[in-house]
């Protein structure tokens, strides 16, 4: 971090202040479908996203992604194997976790600055702090002056930006992401990659991306896991050796590194995604 240090927030019960790694062992989910059978959702994923590093999960529609980041999360239960959260089993709600999803989850009646000071506020920080930490967390998104407005008021890039602050001022061990950017224009897409990745530069917590666009995980990850179809399990897993810091989405994308990656993974997932086609439209047929 250069001289720019977010102010921290006091931490939640059990979170330790620096990041924490993630590690998903042998992780089985099965639902009881309406029909009072069981599905398996996933089966057997083995993942593990050291401290500070950004890890995204690729594989076609339906294949557990989300169910997969919901026990990471501690909202659901694992029906097999388990997931550690630094050291510790994730039981519950895990502290010290941030969520940001496709839909922006903004409480409409709010103002944006009480939207993003609500993180704070619950961890029991106080109003005049707690306001100032958002003031600024504001500024660092692009936001000065907008703090005032209702997110009704704002455009889709600028709800995604007090999404992030809202995700970020509490300074989380762990960011969990599903497919945040996956309703943006490709402009406003790339502008917010470059943020995200220049704010996780800053903070490093760990990250667990969910996307469908393979040069999304790539621009961003220092790994890409890659899942089959359902139930989903651990296809491939990537390493992506692109220096950091990336710079700028868009012109990374021409480079002959990334291509030879995305190539690779795209090898990989075609299958997976072929079958999960095939599989949905033998059953409409
Ligand atoms: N609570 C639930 N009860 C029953 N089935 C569920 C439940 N949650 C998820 N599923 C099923 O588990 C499978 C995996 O769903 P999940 O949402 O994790 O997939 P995904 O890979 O995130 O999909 P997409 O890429 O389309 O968002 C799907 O078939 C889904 O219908």
């Amino acid at each position: 971090m250069g001289g720019n240090h977010p102010r921290r927030t006091p931490a939640a019960p059990g979170q330790a202040d620096e990041p924490a790694g993630i590690e998903i062992v042998g992780l089985t989910k099965r639902y009881l479908t309406p029909k009072g059978e069981t599905f398996t959702a996933i089966k057997d994923v083995t993942v593990s996203v050291e401290p500070g590093q950004f890890c995204s999960i690729v594989g076609p529609t339906g294949c557990g992604k989300s169910t997969t980041l919901a026990q990471v999360s501690g909202l659901e239960r694992p029906s097999a194997g388990s997931v550690k959260v630094g050291s510790h089993i994730v039981d519950g709600i895990t502290s010290g976790v941030s969520y940001m999803f496709q839909a922006d989850a903004l409480f409409p009646w709010k103002s944006v600055l009480n939207n993003v000071m609500m993180g704070p506020i619950l961890l029991g920080t106080p109003k005049r702090e707690a306001t100032e930490l958002a003031m600024d967390w504001l500024r660092r998104v692009g936001l000065a002056g907008f703090e005032d407005r209702y997110p009704h008021q704002l455009s889709g890039g600028m709800r995604k930006r007090v999404a992030m602050a809202a995700a970020l001022i509490n300074n989380p061990r762990i960011l969990l992401m599903d497919e945040p950017f996956g309703a943006l224009d490709v402009q406003t897409k790339a502008i917010m990659q470059n943020e995200l990745l220049k704010l996780w530069e800053e903070l490093r917590p760990s990250v667990l991306f969910i996307t469908h666009d393979l040069d999304e995980a790539v621009a961003l990850s220092d790994r890409v896991v890659i899942m089959t179809t359902s139930p989903g399990s651990v296809k491939d897993i990537f390493d992506i050796d692109l220096p950091r810091p990336r710079g700028n989405v868009q012109e990374i994308r021409h480079e002959k590194r990334f291509l030879d990656l995305q190539g690779q993974i795209w090898d990989s997932l075609k299958d997976e995604v072929t079958r999960a086609y095939a599989r949905t439209a033998g059953a409409a047929a």
